[in-house]
């Protein structure tokens, strides 16, 4: 049983397609206030696993825990409600509603509150991801970047205890990744626990602070950034260099 300061755990989590394993007996503890980065090769299972988490796919076996409290079982709705905000990498955003409703509407569907209870905390958000002289842009209008910073002030406003990042420094140029990054970083250094996958390896791991690497369903290395990218196992397998 994970300690009382572990937000997510997983034990045995395994979820198959047909015969194939796509997670395979996946144990882990994230303790709160923890930046942990998923990485692997293609089809290894990574957007498998976020979808495990958020409750877009129910496990063959295995349990979740999210605040030491069962959830394996509970819906992706339930969950956001439990504290679980999810970013994607093409944002999920109505392009005829300004940066502010959006929010609004994010905040108020996640927290089941009404939209004025959800408007101080908006405000808030909008100021932490970058967004504020934004609000009343119609988000249809936004670029990349903005869209982006959208998606994860969108995922902040359910108020989630885990934020699950799913491949969203993807498409960006190398100054707008950095920018993003930015945001990111200071996110988890106010304190907020991060699950993110992704293949932009330098964005992801110039803020996570763990990292666990997926082949074919397994954990086979999980630790600190450096040392997992230098293991030999990740430098054969998932980079496919020889070592
Ligand atoms: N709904 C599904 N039905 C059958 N097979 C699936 C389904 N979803 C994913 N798969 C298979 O499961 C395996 C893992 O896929 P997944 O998308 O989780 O990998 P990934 O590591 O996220 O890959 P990528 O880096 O390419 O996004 C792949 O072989 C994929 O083809």
């Amino acid at each position: 049983m994970a300690d009382a300061g572990t937000l997510l755990s997983l034990e045995g989590v395994t979820k198959r397609f047909g015969s194939l394993v796509v997670a395979d007996a996946v144990t882990l503890d994230l303790p709160r206030g923890q930046a942990l980065g998923i990485i692997g090769p293609n089809g290894a299972g990574k957007s498998t696993l976020l979808n495990l988490i958020a409750g877009n796919l129910m496990p063959d076996q295995g349990l979740i825990r999210l605040n030491g409290r069962d959830i394996t079982g509970t819906s992706l709705t339930q969950r956001c409600r439990m504290g679980m905000g999810r970013a994607f990498q093409i944002p999920q955003t109505f392009s005829r509603l300004t940066v502010f409703e959006t929010l609004l509407v994010a905040a108020s569907q996640g927290r089941g509150i009404s939209e004025s209870e959800a408007a101080g905390d908006c405000v808030s958000i909008l100021e932490r991801t970058g967004l504020l002289d934004r609000a009343n842009q119609v988000s249809g209008s936004l670029n990349l970047l903005q869209r982006k910073r959208l998606e994860l002030a969108r995922a902040l406003a359910t108020g989630p205890d885990l934020l699950l990042l799913d491949e969203i420094a993807g498409g960006l140029t190398e100054a707008e990744c950095a920018s993003l990054v930015g945001t990111i970083r200071s996110l988890h250094a106010g304190g907020t626990t991060i699950v993110w996958i992704e293949h932009v390896l330098h964005a992801l791991n110039s803020v996570v602070e763990r990292l666990i690497v997926l082949d074919f369903g397994r954990v086979i290395q999980d630790g600190a950034p450096d040392a997992v990218m230098a293991s030999r196992e990740v430098q054969e397998i998932y980079l496919g260099i020889e070592a």
